[in-house]
């Protein structure tokens, strides 16, 4: 099986190329590929496959999930195996791989996700923008972290976020553990960040993600960081700075929509032996 190893701010990706939409992938062989030592390891897979060819890209479509011509539907995996709806760094990398394949023209295309169809902009210094849509701040929640319960806002950015803003430096914590949370408000789950607000609209984030454990960027969790930091200072919109282990991200918030720019990198490709299958 063919893949290419990519990363957004070393949030990273095992990336499946599926041309003919024949791959099967069961949480097990995601699970098995995204394992740190015995698989290739990553935060996540991506599994591109043609839209047209994608029998869940069409179930979407038939909801009236989206409308349009995007060409190609992002099948984005935890690294536990789940699927869900979106992954803002990831599609950022599978801009980059369908770029550099020769998939897409570099310039600006739609992504089918399960949150509904994403804009992506290849920029002219090497970083990719994606249209992340409206974030929807639900209402307020909390995160468990060591013993200790931090108040934080309830964002929907397609997948489900609490981003606590606290003034304990996100330095010290061990999001390793997974975080206490409120199952009655997050019934599938939750990714929780933690955040300082450090300057002139600018925040360190940690994160712990639903599915993979700590890693160090999260692109959705990024603008949901922002969304908090911004809520916390009064403001709805703004250019903010998101420091997170793996880099900078960018995030623009409007009324009503929101982007999300940083590095897409690829750094490897390769075969996965079929005998180490499961
Ligand atoms: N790393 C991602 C988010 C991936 C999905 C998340 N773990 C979830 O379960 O919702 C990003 O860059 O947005």
């Amino acid at each position: 099986m063919r893949f290419v190893k990519g990363h957004g701010t070393e949030n990273d990706f095992v990336i499946l190329p599926d041309p003919d939409g024949a791959l099967d992938l069961p949480a097990t062989l995601v699970a098995a590929l995204c394992d740190r030592r015995a698989g290739i390891g990553a935060d996540g897979v991506l599994h591109v496959v043609p839209a047209k060819l994608s029998a869940e890209a069409t179930e979407i479509r038939a909801r009236g999930g989206y409308t349009g011509d995007a060409e190609w539907f992002m099948d984005y995996r935890n690294a536990d195996g789940g699927a869900v709806e979106m992954c803002g760094n990831g599609l950022r990398v599978f801009a980059r791989y369908l770029v550099e394949a020769g998939l897409a023209d570099p310039g600006e295309f739609d992504v089918v996700t399960r949150a509904g169809v994403r804009r992506v902009r290849m920029e002219p210094d090497g970083r990719v923008t994606v249209g992340m849509g409206r974030p929807r701040v639900v209402g307020e929640s909390w995160a468990t972290v060591a013993g200790t319960r931090y108040p934080g806002l309830v964002v929907d950015m397609g997948n489900p976020h609490v981003a606590c803003v606290t003034g304990e430096p996100v330095a010290r914590f061990d999001l390793g553990p997974q975080p206490g949370f409120d199952p009655a408000v997050f019934p599938t789950g939750v990714n929780v960040e933690m955040i300082n607000s450090v300057g002139d609209r600018r925040v360190v984030m940690r994160v712990h993600e639903r599915g993979c454990g700590e890693t160090r960027s999260c692109g959705t969790g990024a603008v949901a960081s922002a969304v908090a930091a911004a809520h916390a200072a009064g403001e709805t919109t703004g250019v903010w700075t998101v420091e997170v282990l793996g880099g900078l991200l960018t995030v623009t918030l409007a009324d009503d929509t929101s982007h999300l720019t940083g590095p897409a990198v690829l750094v490897a490709s390769g075969d996965y032996p079929a005998a180490t299958l499961t």
